[in-house]
């Protein structure tokens, strides 16, 4: 099935504009997020009562269990990817993030939203080899055994096989002068389908060893994936008429310019571009997080893509069109997966796929890449024009306000006043309890 078939097969109709969605309880939006996602009774259920991820399921996922560690996860609307409506989970602990996301999706919504595409999963396993006096010609014998290689991969892994996955291809890259002598390292690319795929190319790379070492007479070393997924990336772009940038403080067009300057900045200058590419994976990594994938994989890629030139840039592009519309792009590795790893096993990464509603790995690939725009969109709009801490210090000002010992109503009673009066600090959220309780 390609992608698009996967999605029509899958498709369901989702408007993922809830008005006033913020000012719900917690179980009222989790009603509304289950009616507009069309979820089940059960789905519903997993989420209202405590103990989503049990003690048992958690003792087989990794070692020496002690507990579970719970993280706020929040539901960001608005999204419209490829004409589509999306409801986006997010598992984060930082303020602002959901609403910044839902904010600039719900601007970008009223020009068509985001249109993504991405290219086939294939994820990179590389092998490493000493001990060779002539690299280049350890090179020209693996290419030659290739499709020995290849068949060897693709014999170890029959369900990928069947699902029209598989090893596609190698690579040969020669490094001639190394402190260890020359090192050949030979790629396998194989395409992963809906895995993220560490677990299966790790295995088709262990398999294949004996063979890279019979054809070139050299040792292998190691044999591993890698997190430079730069031949699976997903892509997201979205246009903004300036007008629907404008606020009463500032026309759109002055807005434009603003976030030009600011992405100029990131473009020209890592120690910005660093900042400016934490406020994108600041959208990315908690719905990677929400889907039970593995984030460092994700973290580890996006860095080392943004650095590929050999100048660490921007994730993104922001230009402006010929129609005076604001355009941003975003294009990164996104090694995602809806089987495999803790996708399956932790209870809310199903229940968080099943909200999102997609149907392959790819679109999840896309659908997170272009909550990574929405991202990057809200922070130099801030960073543009009033500065990030009004929007940003006003929604932490109810951390603040739990760390100063509010409870119940009081958290948001003392955080409107912290944030009311610009002065987000814990000991003025103190003073304030301590006026409020004597009342
Ligand atoms: C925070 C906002 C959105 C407020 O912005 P605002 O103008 O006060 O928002 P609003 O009250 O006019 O609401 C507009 C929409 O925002 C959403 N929204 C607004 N408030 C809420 C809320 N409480 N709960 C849920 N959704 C909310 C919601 O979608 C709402 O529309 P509605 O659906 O209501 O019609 C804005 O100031 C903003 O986008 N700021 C940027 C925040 C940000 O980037 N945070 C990330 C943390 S900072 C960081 O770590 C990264 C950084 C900045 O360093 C990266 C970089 O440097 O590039
Ligand atoms: N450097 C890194 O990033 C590393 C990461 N990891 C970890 O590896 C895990 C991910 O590995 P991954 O290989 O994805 O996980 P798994 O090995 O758990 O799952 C992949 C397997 O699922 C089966 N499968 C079933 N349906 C599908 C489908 N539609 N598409 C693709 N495969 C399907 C396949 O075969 P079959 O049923 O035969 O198994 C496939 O090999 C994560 O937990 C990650 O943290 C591990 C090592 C290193």
């Amino acid at each position: 099935m390609t992608t698009a078939e996967a999605r029509a097969d899958g498709a369901r109709s989702v408007n993922s504009r809830i008005e006033n969605y913020r000012n719900l309880s917690c179980l009222e939006r989790l009603d509304q997020a289950v009616a507009a996602a069309g979820l089940s009774a059960a789905d519903r259920a997993l989420l209202a009562t405590p103990g989503a991820l049990p003690l048992m399921l958690a003792n087989g996922m990794i070692e020496n269990v002690v507990g579970t560690f719970e993280l706020p996860l929040g539901i960001a609307t608005n999204f419209t990817v490829n004409g589509k409506d999306y409801l986006i989970p997010m598992a984060v602990e930082e303020p602002s993030v959901v609403a910044a996301a839902s904010y600039m999706a719900r601007i970008a919504r009223g020009s068509g939203g985001f249109l993504t595409s991405s290219s086939l999963p294939i994820m990179r396993a590389q092998v490493q080899l000493i001990g060779i006096s002539d690299p280049e010609g350890a090179r020209h014998k693996l290419l030659s055994a290739r499709d020995e290689i290849v068949a060897a991969a693709n014999a170890r892994d029959k369900v990928l096989i069947s699902l029209g996955g598989g090893c596609r291809d190698i690579e040969v890259h020669v490094f001639p002068q190394t402190p260890r002598g020359p090192i050949v390292v030979m790629h396998l690319l194989v395409d992963v389908r809906d895995a993220m795929g560490a677990n299966t190319v790790n295995t088709m790379a262990e398999t294949v060893a004996p063979i890279v070492e019979r054809v070139t007479g050299g040792t292998v070393r190691l044999r591993i994936l890698s997190n430079l997924a730069d031949l699976r990336l997903a892509r997201a772009t979205v246009r903004i008429p300036a007008a629907a940038l404008a606020t009463p403080d500032y026309s759109g067009q002055r807005m434009i310019d603003g976030m030009l300057d600011a992405y100029t900045f990131a473009a020209i200058d890592p120690y910005r571009a660093t900042t400016h590419n934490k406020g994108i994976m600041n959208g990315i990594d908690p719905v990677v997080v929400a889907t039970g994938n593995d984030w460092r994989a994700i973290e580890a890629g996006a860095h080392a893509y943004a650095a590929r030139g050999g100048r660490y840039t921007s994730l993104t592009t922001w230009e402006l069109s010929k129609d005076d519309e604001l355009v941003g792009s975003i294009e990164m590795p996104m090694a995602l997966g809806l089987v495999g790893g803790a996708t399956k096993t932790h209870p809310l990464a199903q229940w968080s796929l099943r909200l999102m509603g997609v149907a392959t790995a790819q679109e999840l690939a896309e659908v997170t890449v272009a909550v990574g725009l929405a991202q990057n969109m809200a922070a130099l709009r801030a960073l543009a024009t009033e500065g990030i801490q009004r929007g940003h210090m006003a929604l932490h000002a109810r951390n603040i306000a739990i760390v100063a010992g509010a409870e119940g109503a009081e958290i948001e009673a003392i955080a409107a006043e912290l944030a009311r009066t610009h002065d987000v600090r814990v000991d003025r959220a103190r003073e304030l309890l301590a006026e409020r309780r004597k009342i």
